[in-house]
């Protein structure tokens, strides 16, 4: 049985001049400022940033949640005027339906989709295959560990087989362990599907793990400081986060982060900040640094 298709040609993601703020209490909130980013179709791409940077509002607007003050957001040259199936969305919180089984909860979005219960069935499985969840298939959310219920919410986001995947700190629940074994089952799952994923995480070690390119936001109002490579080679393994190579990225974005966090608290750095970024990791691995 193999895998349903993630459509291996689309999924691009462009944002151009995004501009987003929120009114509370009579003030503007500026959230995001001048964000242009590109999520290439099959490619992994990481937000990382000092909290309340604004890397969720990004993502709220490229799923369709959150409308821009300026700018211009598109999949595959389509403007995103609202929530669609060619965008699945995995969040923190599992948000399963308690009330169904896994096979139900994956099943529910084609379902929707007037999708027949046979193809729904073989599709759902198929995909609970692939996230070793296939003798879990009966058991109700309740049930399973956390891992388990977020490995079925990604695996009920990929069910429509939409062209990407927007990821806003699915782990980030998770204990150490489990979240180091759910990285190595994302990767192996994206590695066979390659469909294009914006993921936002607060750990670094998982943004390179996981990523093709890393985006380093700057504090609020969040705009993008820094377009990072990761050159490590696929397949993913382990052990890649022992070698000199992924200990440099981890610097080099530390640094980066580090500046952005403490300007958000009113502080400065003393060390230079990012001036050595190009030595940690290569000039030819920064595209970009404000
Ligand atoms: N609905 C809203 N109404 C008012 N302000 C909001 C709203 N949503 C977000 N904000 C504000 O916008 C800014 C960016 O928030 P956002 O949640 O996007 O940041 P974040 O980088 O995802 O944060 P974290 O890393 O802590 O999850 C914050 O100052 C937040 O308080």
């Amino acid at each position: 049985m193999s895998a349903p298709s993630m459509n291996g040609q689309g999924g691009h993601i462009e944002v151009r001049d995004l501009d987003i703020s929120f009114k509370a209490r009579g003030a503007t909130v500026q959230a995001v400022k001048s964000v242009s980013l590109d999520v290439r179709p099959g490619e992994f791409v990481s937000l990382i940033g000092p909290s309340g940077c604004g890397k969720s509002t990004l993502m709220n607007a490229v799923a369709g949640f959150t409308t821009a003050d300026r700018g211009a957001l598109t999949l595959d040259g389509r403007p995103i005027a609202g929530p669609g199936s060619d965008r699945g969305v995995v969040f923190q919180q599992y948000s399963l339906f308690p009330w169904m089984t896994v096979r139900k909860n994956v099943e529910f979005g084609l379902k929707m989709k007037h999708v027949p219960p046979t193809q729904r069935e073989t599709q759902a499985r198929t995909l609970l295959g692939l996230a070793g969840l296939l003798a879990f298939e009966n058991h109700y959310p309740a049930q399973l560990s956390g891992g388990m219920k977020q490995r079925v919410g990604i695996v009920r986001a990929l069910a429509t087989s939409p062209q990407v995947l927007l990821m806003d700190e699915p782990f980030g629940a998770l204990d150490s362990q489990t979240r180091s074994v759910m990285q190595e089952i994302l990767t192996n799952m994206w590695q066979r599907l390659r469909l294009s994923v914006l993921f936002i995480t607060h750990d670094i070690d998982e943004a390179i793990f996981l990523s093709d390119r890393i985006y380093v936001m700057t504090a609020r109002p969040g705009r993008i400081k820094a377009d990072i490579k990761v050159p490590l080679p696929r397949p993913r393994t382990p052990d890649m986060m022992d070698t000199p190579e992924f200990a440099g990225l981890v610097r080099a974005i530390k640094k980066l982060i580090r500046e952005e966090s403490l300007a958000a608290m009113g502080g400065e750095l003393r060390d230079g900040g990012y001036a050595g970024l190009s030595t940690e990791i290569g000039p030819e691995g920064v595209a970009h640094v404000l």
